[in-house]
């Protein structure tokens, strides 16, 4: 069965704690905030604040996603934070294992993120040191767009180097997840599912989580 992660860019802001409570009721693992700069993507979203408000009120594994250029000048914030895991976006800098070294350092764990048209090869390199691998299903800015179905190969490739080489790191899908096109990925190998728009833009959120895990029996 796959982890759910609910992205809360496509929850209520004005009721954020209401929603964040329906989804951890309802045994989601992980809460998934996307950080968006208006520069690696089109958006801006929220910082650091924005997670330090939200570690209080939930003790589900706060999985933050920085859409960010050069992350690794913003991520003491983001650990500071109360943050458990942090991915960046091998894309975003030049210094992707010093960016994932700073994460670890900071005893958070740590997560590589490849866009749709990045291959598996850009991060061979610094598999051996990732918690987690964020395979994106779609091309990041934006919730509530369609899912690519090209990626789920990427997650095969990756599910295969883990096993070659005996890693246990999670592989995280994100983008375009409902029920029907988790399936696929969870086949692939994929371990944790973020859903933003399938979750909050339903009327019961908890059942939403709970379709998700159902279809991944
Ligand atoms: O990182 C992103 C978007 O860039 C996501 O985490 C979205 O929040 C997913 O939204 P849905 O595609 O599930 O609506
Ligand atoms: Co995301």
């Amino acid at each position: 069965m796959i982890k759910v992660a609910p992205s809360i860019l496509s929850a209520d802001y004005v009721n954020l704690q209401k929603d964040i409570e329906k989804v951890d009721k309802a045994g989601a693992e992980y809460l998934h905030i996307d950080v968006m700069d208006g520069t690696f993507v089109p958006s801006i979203s929220y910082g650091p604040g924005f997670v330090k408000a939200i570690r209080p009120i939930t003790n589900m594994t706060l999985d933050v996603h920085l859409m960010v250029e050069s992350p690794e000048h913003i991520l003491p914030m983001f650990i500071d934070a109360g943050a458990d895991i942090i991915g960046v976006q091998v894309e975003a800098t030049q210094h992707i294992h010093r960016a994932l070294q700073i994460i670890k350092n900071g005893g958070v764990k740590a997560e590589v993120v490849i866009n749709p048209g990045t291959p598996v090869a850009m991060i061979e390199p610094v598999l051996h040191m990732v918690d987690q691998v964020l395979v994106m299903t779609v091309n990041p800015g934006f919730g509530g767009q369609k899912f690519l179905p090209e990626t789920v190969e990427k997650i095969a490739q990756l599910n295969e180097i883990k096993k070659q080489k005996g890693y246990d790191f999670d592989i995280e899908i994100d983008g375009g997840v409902n029920n029907k096109t988790v399936v696929d990925c969870y086949k692939a190998g994929a371990t944790v599912a973020v859903a933003g728009s399938y979750v909050f833009n339903a009327d019961d959120p908890a059942e939403r989580v709970e379709e998700l895990r159902d279809a991944t029996k």
